[in-house]
């Protein structure tokens, strides 16, 4: 259906709800309206994911509401007693994040299903915990992660906590595809019986799982600097922290407050140094032994340390997590068949550590749910002892009572390592340089290139085919030894020709390895309208790690097509 006919239909339905016809009857840009109706937004790497606005290609009341109604279609037809069961619903603190949880609540209600409805924000970890803890049959969360405040998302958790895999999103997917008419779709009563608070016993429950991982420090006198960004982090890991001992934290005032416009910061996401200005200003003041942030659904950290010269260094998704793995393996009794599970994208760096430790090391695509799916079956064949697991892109869990990344949970233990090494005579940057002397200076960064809309669409798809076409097999004295298609499943020997099977779910990912433990990978966010580029080198110092990471970047940029 092209776009115009879309875009009438929900023009004819403006009568009946005056926000869909001022909306778009104030758009003149032609552009504009084509995004809006030309397609169906879809389920990515983390369910579905948009900019809020009116439009089948936008979130909004309609387009959750059909979703719901397909979700519900389908846990119906796997089991009727799924209605029993029920589905818990979280949300952040985004624009819309309860509307659209309360109308989720409403729809699953109007198909006899019970709605598990929290009453304030949530971090989406507490949500994967509590789809585990009151054995729902699915869990829903409204947030958009770390994206800008245009816009928001709905992820969809299966019982077992983590966030529903492939199969299911295609039987999901199928029961959407049924409910052709967006305006269709029934509400329940918002005090219909199904729809229920969820207990507050949940809360602690989550409370007292996160303490059975960290352990606590009574009377610490680390100094902690922590922002939630505007989010759901506030208050369980403030609570979490006091419970656990550490007395001497100071939240950044004015981060506290939930606010769905994020106003002092471009986007919420830690991975973006910019969030830290804040906190960083007030530890320079104040002094602090460590600075942590959450995102807004608290399932990504991100932390900065103090450097020799007094300044704060802002670690990435791949120094957290290997120091994490490093304190993990050494600080607890682990049996011969630990494990730690890392994605793809993440550095060796982590990997390099667990293997010393006698560890093992799975690497599966990017997004937490196959993380999640290791863990669920290790659990049922004993095959591993779970340790932890993380991606670079900040989410981090350890533990066995949620199946998703967890900030609080995360905060926790990188506070109590903070502890650890200030006992030692150590700050956190001098356990990292410790790591790389001992392991090698692996460096690593991220070149994400923004192209929205339909033509941004087809740039990324251009992109993705010029590098499978045609690739570089050199960048200084590296040589090209490996080509990874995570699309065709095709492992190349480069140097031999032989080809091998990836045993891993079809993914638009390409990945190039060299010798010297250099590697670059290319994909197409999941979440955001940008394709992502992933390096990573190991040199033999800082500036041999830099100068190598400057080379491939280059070689790698000089490919891009125009
Ligand atoms: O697809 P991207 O934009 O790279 O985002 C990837 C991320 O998406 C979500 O946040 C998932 O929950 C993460 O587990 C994943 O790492």
């Amino acid at each position: 259906m092209d776009y115009k006919t879309n875009l009438q239909k929900w023009l004819d339905f403006g009568q009946y709800d005056q926000n869909i016809k001022k909306e778009l009857s104030a758009i003149t840009d032609e552009k504009e309206l084509e995004d809006r109706f030309y397609t169906e937004l879809s389920f990515g790497t983390a369910g579905m994911r948009g900019k809020i606005g009116m439009g089948t290609n936008r979130i909004n009341i309609y387009v959750v509401a059909r979703a719901t109604q397909g979700l519900a279609q389908y846990l119906l037809k796997e089991d009727p007693a799924n209605a029993e069961k029920g589905v818990a619903i979280a949300y952040d603190s985004r624009h819309f994040s309860k509307e659209f949880a309360q109308v989720s609540a409403q729809v699953l209600a109007a198909n006899g299903i019970n709605a598990y409805l929290y009453d304030s924000l949530r971090p989406v970890p507490v949500l994967s915990f509590t789809v585990r803890h009151l054995k729902t049959a699915a869990g829903i969360v409204i947030t958009a992660s770390h994206n800008t405040k245009i816009y928001n998302g709905y992820k969809v958790y299966g019982p077992d906590g983590g966030q529903i895999t492939e199969a299911v999103a295609a039987g999901v997917v199928e029961q959407i595809h049924t409910v052709t008419d967006y305006f269709s779709v029934k509400l329940a009563a918002d005090n219909d019986p199904h729809i229920i608070t969820v207990p507050k016993e949940v809360d602690d429950a989550y409370i007292e799982a996160v303490k059975g991982v960290a352990k606590a420090n009574p009377g610490s006198d680390l100094k902690i600097i922590y922002t939630p960004l505007h989010g759901s982090g506030n208050i369980p890991v403030r609570r979490v922290l006091k419970e656990l001992g550490y007395e001497n934290v100071t939240v950044v005032k004015e981060q506290e407050q939930p606010d769905g416009d994020f106003p002092t910061v471009a986007k919420p996401n830690p991975e973006e140094k910019a969030v830290f200005d804040l906190a960083i200003e007030m530890a320079e003041k104040e002094g602090a032994d460590i600075i942590f942030g959450t995102d807004p659904d608290a399932d990504r950290l991100g932390v900065c340390c103090h450097k020799p010269d007094g300044s704060y260094a802002v670690l990435t998704g791949n120094q957290t997590g290997g120091l994490l793995v490093d304190y993990m393996l050494k600080s607890r009794d682990w049996p011969d068949n630990k494990a730690i599970v890392k994605t793809i994208v993440t550095s060796e760096f982590g990997a390099v550590i667990a293997k010393s430790y006698g560890a093992a090391v799975y690497n599966v695509l990017t997004g937490f749910k196959y993380i999640g799916e290791k863990m669920t079956q290790w659990k049922a064949s004993g095959e591993h002892t779970f340790v932890m697991g993380y991606e670079e892109s900040y989410g981090a869990l350890a533990g066995d009572y949620a199946r998703d990344k967890d900030a609080v949970v995360a905060s926790a233990l990188v506070v109590e390592m903070a502890q650890y090494y200030k006992e030692r005579g150590m700050t956190l940057y001098d356990a990292l340089q410790a790591l790389y002397k001992k392991f090698g200076y692996f460096l690593e960064t991220i070149q994400s290139i923004e192209l929205d809309g339909i033509e941004g669409k087809a740039q990324i798809a251009k992109i993705m085919d010029a590098f499978r076409a045609d690739h570089f097999d050199h960048f200084a004295d590296a040589e090209l030894v490996e080509f990874d298609d995570y699309q065709s499943q095709v492992c190349t020997n480069v140097k031999t020709g032989e080809t091998s099977g990836i045993d891993l779910p079809v993914s638009n990912v390409l990945k190039f390895i060299f010798n010297e433990d250099s590697w670059y990978a290319i994909r197409p966010s999941g979440t955001e309208p940008k394709i992502k580029i992933y390096y990573s080198v190991k040199g033999k110092s800082p500036e041999d790690a830099e100068a190598k990471l400057a080379e491939i970047k280059e070689a790698v940029n000089a490919c891009l097509p125009q």
